[in-house]
């Protein structure tokens, strides 16, 4: 039996499509739900992620895609009440072990929101800033090294190179977002989790970060939650719709635009719903 096979969900489980069998597993989820105070807001979740690949988690406001965004880096635990059941394994490591050290999670998994949110520092340190925390880096040539690759895999360093020590805040919209792209990137994670990243920019913005996405997945697994549909066509390798909670399904994107399983998705996916 193959470990795909072996990892299916049992009958009766949410629908979850399983992906082509040569992409390696990234991140396995079985059985997850979660709830805020007694309000149920994930149910019986189960997916596999695949490594090297856009993930994109569609389906309309208010079904879950954020909560299950922040499981897979334990930001839920941030937040008061919340009570989860099931398990979110990544690279065999079960995420919410007791023993997991959440700083070494979050070096492993970077986010980057909605709103671009540099911290109050220049540009260097914006991006020098994780790799000092988690000593990556000492000698001040190793960390230069390191902020100016994490900013040319960002797309940003030709514009940033002669104003390192300006603040981020002084760039723009879409700079900032590649800046909190960099800052992610410069402490290598395997996963990168990014929610509504395009929401807040222009369209020459949102393009520049759709063409970088594409090219920082030779390097990294990428889940991104979006309401464009358009985005998800054009980057997403595979896409989860959600809806009240659960997955309803899971499919590489382009069957799952093309040819949709459930009525649900597809009445979502052509605009006819959400
Ligand atoms: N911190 C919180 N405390 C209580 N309930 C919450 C919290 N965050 C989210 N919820 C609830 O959980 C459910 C799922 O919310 P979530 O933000 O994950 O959905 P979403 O699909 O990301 O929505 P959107 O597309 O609007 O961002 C909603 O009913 C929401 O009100």
């Amino acid at each position: 039996m193959s470990r795909h096979e072996s990892s299916r969900p049992e009958p009766g489980q949410p629908v979850t499509r399983n992906a082509d069998a040569h992409h390696e597993l990234s991140i396995r989820v079985r059985d997850l739900s979660l709830w805020y105070g007694d309000s149920q807001a994930l149910k019986n979740i189960n997916i596999d992620i695949y490594q090297k690949n856009i993930t994109a988690l569609i389906g309309p406001s208010g079904c879950g895609k954020s909560t299950f965004l922040r499981c897979l880096n334990r930001m839920n635990d941030l937040i008061p009440n919340v009570h989860l059941e099931g398990l979110v394994e990544m690279d065999g490591f079960d995420v919410n072990a007791v023993k997991m050290d959440e700083v070494a999670l979050r070096r492993r998994v970077g986010m980057v929101f909605q709103k671009p949110n540099p911290f109050p520092k220049s540009i260097y340190d914006n991006v020098a800033y994780a790799p000092r925390m988690h000593d990556l880096v000492s000698r001040k040539a190793d960390q230069d090294e390191l902020v100016e690759k994490a900013l040319r895999d960002a797309g940003l360093w030709e514009e940033v190179k002669d104003k390192l020590h300006q603040p981020g805040t002084s760039l723009s919209g879409g700079q900032q977002q590649r800046l909190c792209i960099a800052r992610a990137i410069a402490v290598q994670p395997d996963v990168i989790l990014m929610d509504e990243p395009t929401s807040a920019l222009d369209p020459i913005s949102t393009a520049t970060i759709e063409d970088l996405m594409d090219k920082l997945k030779r390097q990294f697994t990428i889940i991104t939650v979006t309401h464009n549909m358009q985005q998800a066509a054009r980057v997403a390798d595979y896409t989860a719709f959600f809806h009240l909670g659960e997955i309803i399904e899971y499919n590489n994107t382009k069957t799952m635009f093309a040819n949709p399983a459930t009525k649900k998705a597809e009445d979502y996916i052509t605009g006819r719903y959400g």
